[in-house]
């Protein structure tokens, strides 16, 4: 279980730049810092980090910024090694390990893809390593791809059900108008946790900075997605001394969007999200008391499989009497579940050739019927 906050840092590459055309490593070193101090206190970070395809543009020598997409995608498969070796190594000098983690909006919309995604950040926080997120641009053609970093991040928080999520650009916030246009126009501080007026959405122009794709448009959607999963976002200054400590001190400072639900009912929405849930389990009455109590669903108190399911997929629990008692989502298919049913779980790992860990159904993905009607996790 998670002791302390979790929060999800994205970095474009105006910042990662510093506005020049080169990724500028003192910029990168400090943000390795920050990060490292953060971590110290218990916090747990996931960076998203733009800046293959200006790290590729730097390797060949400056090309023109294609828009052939295959030639982009030839920029990022260059650059993306180089990224994450300047990563490693600036972030060694703080004593920390990193992992590269990329993902296509294909991996996250799969429910069997986005279960192993989330555990993969999840075995990668538990072994203290800071997962490092970007785009599969080699892969990523205009269906599968998040299109931007800020859309990649949000979903990342969501996956990882982050407190916050700090965009860092190189503007200090969202304004009401683009302060590159309208020089004095006004911060926005805070965004309540209401719907977005068409203003402000109109206030949002796109990138300027010729090397960051989505400009403030994309952040502002990002924002709004994040919020609408339980996370607190923060649009502010990349540059700004410290801006990872002191947001993280609770300073107000850039654009803070307030949370719209709790995590809880996230997880519970995205449960049921558009899942005629046929397929499940039959429970004895020991794991039905487990359940009730907090457990989590075991192989050994399951006594039938019903119908098919994957990996990922929501599945009904139904008690002796065939009485619906919880929806949730299961961490193994039906033919996996048939295999092992009735087992205890060290067995399963000796039955299947592998694990994904002792429970079927965890307690914290799981929503309770009463009369039929669902009720919290
Ligand atoms: N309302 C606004 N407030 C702040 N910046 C804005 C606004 N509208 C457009 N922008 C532009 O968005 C840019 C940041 O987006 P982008 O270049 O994509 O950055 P990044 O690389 O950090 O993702 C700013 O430099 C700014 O010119
Ligand atoms: N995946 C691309 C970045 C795409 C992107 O969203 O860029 P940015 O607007 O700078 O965050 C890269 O690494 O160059």
């Amino acid at each position: 279980m998670r002791k302390g906050k979790r929060i999800v840092v994205k970095v474009g590459t105006s910042t990662l730049t510093d506005g020049g055309r080169r990724l500028s490593p003192p910029r990168m070193v400090d943000l390795a810092r920050q990060i490292a101090l953060v971590r110290s206190k218990g916090v747990d970070i996931i960076l998203v980090s733009s800046g293959a395809i200006a790290a590729g543009r730097e390797v060949l020598n400056y090309p023109e910024l294609p828009r052939f997409i295959p030639k982009k995608q030839m920029l990022a498969a260059v650059g993306q090694p180089r990224l994450m070796a300047m990563y490693t190594e600036y972030f060694a000098i703080y004593g920390q390990r990193v992992a590269q983690v990329l993902l296509t909006r294909a991996d996250l919309m799969d429910r069997k893809r986005y279960l192993n995604a989330r555990d993969t950040f999840e075995a990668l926080l538990l072994q203290g390593i800071l997962p490092i997120v970007n785009e599969n641009d080699t892969v990523a053609t205009e269906e599968i791809r998040f299109g931007d970093n800020d859309t990649l991040s949000a979903q990342v928080a969501a996956l990882v059900e982050a407190d916050d999520l700090i965009l860092l650009t190189d503007q200090a916030g969202l304004y009401e108008a683009d302060p590159r246009v309208v020089p004095g126009a006004r911060l926005i501080r805070e965004v309540p946790a209401e719907e977005i007026p068409d203003t402000l959405w109109e206030a949002a122009g796109g990138s300027r900075s010729g090397l960051g794709t989505g400009g403030m448009l994309t952040k502002l959607r990002a924002a709004d997605l994040a919020r609408r999963s339980g996370t607190t976002v923060w649009i502010a200054q990349g540059n700004e001394e410290d801006i990872i400590i002191r947001i993280v001190n609770n300073e107000k400072l850039g654009t803070r969007f307030a949370p719209m639900i709790s995590h809880l009912e996230g997880r519970k929405r995205y449960l049921l999200a558009g899942h005629q849930v046929q397929a499940g389990v039959w429970i004895d009455k020991g794991a039905a008391r487990a359940l009730s109590r907090g457990g989590s669903l075991l192989p050994v108190g399951i006594i039938r499989v019903e119908g098919e399911f994957e990996r990922g997929d929501t599945i009904r629990i139904l008690n002796e009497q065939g009485k619906l008692i919880a929806l949730g989502l299961t961490y193994y298919s039906s033919s996996e579940v048939q295999r092992f049913a009735g087992k205890h779980s060290d067995q399963i790992e000796s039955i299947l050739g592998y694990t994904f860990g002792e429970e079927v159904v965890h307690h914290n993905h799981m929503v309770f019927m009463r009369n039929g009607e669902h009720e919290s996790a």
